[in-house]
């Protein structure tokens, strides 16, 4: 390239620099400076660092770590990066309805499963959608899936039985495998109606297809940081949420089973049940166009409860057995709780006993979901109604955020700032005891979202996880093994928290009766 391009390209990209740093210089935003005109987040994209590990650092930056929030610039677009909870109960609860959507986005015409579903869609359609798929959640619906989900725990411990002991009696387990093939059996059973044996066959379809959802290959990776880093270019990059494969699995699955369940008028009181009703009730979503609840767009909703709930609910589960092998004491009192539980009740425990009568169950697995949330944040986009100029910040600045403008809450990082949660890497559950939970600063405990667009399976997830620890704990004791591994890493190309090291740990049988 001639000198005069070189000096040209150069003086182009200084120019893009100044002027996004100018912005936020000129509104008295702190911001941290990154690579020259590709800004934030680049190191992520590279896989650098992990997007849990970035966002970490930029929140405890010199330039930020005092602010209430601060700028980033995700390549081409500028974005606000929340780091203080009144601030967020401010935006995402007090003026939710400015912060409703989220600004990942997909392409609404050649990707209608990744667009019409809970997780992606926007205002209007969102709310008419979201009071469409509560009632699938209810704690009347889940009293009614628990016994489908303690017969998947209870294959869980037959899948377990049939470990090769070592010479020492001790079956060596991988936690994150188990706990994967555990959460999609359950979501099959509870909400399709489908036994997908992922524990009983390694091969099972199902797992299969749900590893490849979150497996990051480069082409993957690249797909899926597309509708976070660069969601206007998405349509033309013809990227799609779900890989075309288990997309079309799912499909085939889930309109067999609504036929079948049509044609032999079968009523299970489950999702697809729900489906059908939606389906036959002309259900619509929005306002202005009424978008019928049928066909893709139905199957899109099942599709994305599988896609948001096996590996969430299998990652809280995962880390939380691993912190249970590594603080022994911690275990011993969490099954002297399960002890106590089984001898009143018996060894199939009541619904009504998990939910209500072990709390310190319930403060082990909130500590595991401090410590290792599922995602690094959670995200909005502002969005103001037609003719509004912005959204002021006061009390906390004078900044206006323009429509449009992304808002991100980095609750990894919020979760570990000793400001809010001192010692924050000891595992320590006490945190969440009665006597201390009180003093738990709102908005700084975020693991299933903040605000109406919080988690919908919140209560779903948390009781799946119950029932495979209290299955688990009652049979086994749980031992370091010498693969455990001593302190983790974060996999530099997922979105979800994965650590690189396999959650390996030694079960000693030791029956509780
Ligand atoms: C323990 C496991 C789980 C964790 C930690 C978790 C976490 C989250 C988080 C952080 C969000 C984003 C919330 C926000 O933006 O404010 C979310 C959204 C969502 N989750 Fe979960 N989740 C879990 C289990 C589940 C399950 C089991 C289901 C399905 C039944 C589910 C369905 C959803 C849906 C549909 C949304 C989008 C809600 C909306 O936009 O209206 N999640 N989850």
């Amino acid at each position: 390239m001639p000198l005069v391009a070189w000096l040209a390209a150069i003086a182009i990209i200084c120019y893009l620099t100044w002027k996004r740093n100018n912005f936020w210089n000129r509104h008295g935003v702190p911001y941290v400076f990154e690579i020259p005109a590709v800004g934030n987040f680049s190191s992520v994209a590279l896989q650098m660092h992990s997007m849990f590990d970035y966002v970490a650092r930029i929140y405890d930056h010199v330039r930020t770590r005092d602010a209430n929030f601060f700028g980033v610039n995700i390549f081409f677009r500028k974005a606000l990066v929340i780091r203080n909870p009144d601030m967020v109960k401010k935006m995402l609860v007090a003026d939710s309805r400015y912060f409703i959507n989220r600004q990942m986005c997909t392409d609404r015409e050649g990707d209608r499963f990744g667009y019409y579903n809970l997780m992606m869609i926007k205002e209007p359609l969102w709310k008419d959608l979201r009071g469409y798929l509560s009632p699938s959640v209810t704690s009347s619906r889940l009293r009614r899936m628990f016994s489908l989900i303690e017969e998947i725990g209870n294959n869980m411990l037959a899948h377990l039985d049939g470990v090769q002991q070592n010479p020492t009696k001790l079956r060596e387990t991988e936690f994150k495998e188990l706990c994967a093939r555990f959460t999609t059996d359950v979501i099959a059973s509870t909400f399709f109606g489908i036994q997908a044996n992922c524990l009983s066959d390694e091969e099972s379809e199902f797992r299969y297809y749900g590893r490849k959802i979150f497996e990051y290959g480069p082409k993957r990776a690249l797909n899926m940081a597309a509708f976070f880093f660069m969601p206007e270019l998405v349509p033309y990059l013809g990227f799609k949420l779900f890989p075309r494969d288990t997309e079309r699995f799912l499909k085939t699955i889930i309109e067999q089973e609504i036929a079948r369940r049509e044609t032999s008028g079968e009523n299970r009181g489950d999702f697809i049940d729900s489906m059908i009703a939606l389906k036959n009730n002309e259900a619509t979503i929005g306002v202005e166009e009424k978008i019928p609840l049928k066909g893709d767009i139905l199957v899109a909703q099942a599709v994305t409860f599988y896609m948001a709930s096996f590996e969430t609910t299998s990652s809280v589960l995962s880390f939380t057995l691993y912190e249970l092998t590594k603080n022994p004491e911690i275990q011993q009192r969490l099954r002297e709780e399960i002890h106590n539980c089984i001898k009143k009740y018996g060894r199939d425990l009541p619904y009504e006993c998990l939910v209500n009568e072990m709390p310190y169950l319930g403060m082990v697995i909130s500590e595991a979901a401090r410590l290792y949330p599922v995602l690094p944040f959670i995200e909005r986009q502002c969005s103001l109604p037609a003719g509004a100029t912005g959204y002021k910040l006061d009390p906390f600045h004078n900044f206006v955020v323009p429509n449009k403008m992304p808002v991100l809450v980095p609750i990894y990082a919020i979760h570990r700032d000793p400001k809010y949660f001192p010692d924050p890497l000891r595992f320590d559950p006490d945190r969440f005891s009665k006597d201390n939970a009180d003093s738990i600063v709102p908005c700084s405990y975020m693991p299933f979202g903040v605000g109406p667009r919080t988690c919908l399976g919140s209560h779903f997830g948390t009781l799946q996880v119950k029932v495979a620890i209290t299955r688990l704990l009652s049979k086994y004791r749980i031992l370091r093994s010498e693969s455990t591994p001593e302190t983790l890493t974060y996999r530099k190309n997922a979105f979800t928290l994965h650590s690189n090291e396999g959650l390996y740990a030694d079960l000693e049988l030791d029956e509780l009766c």
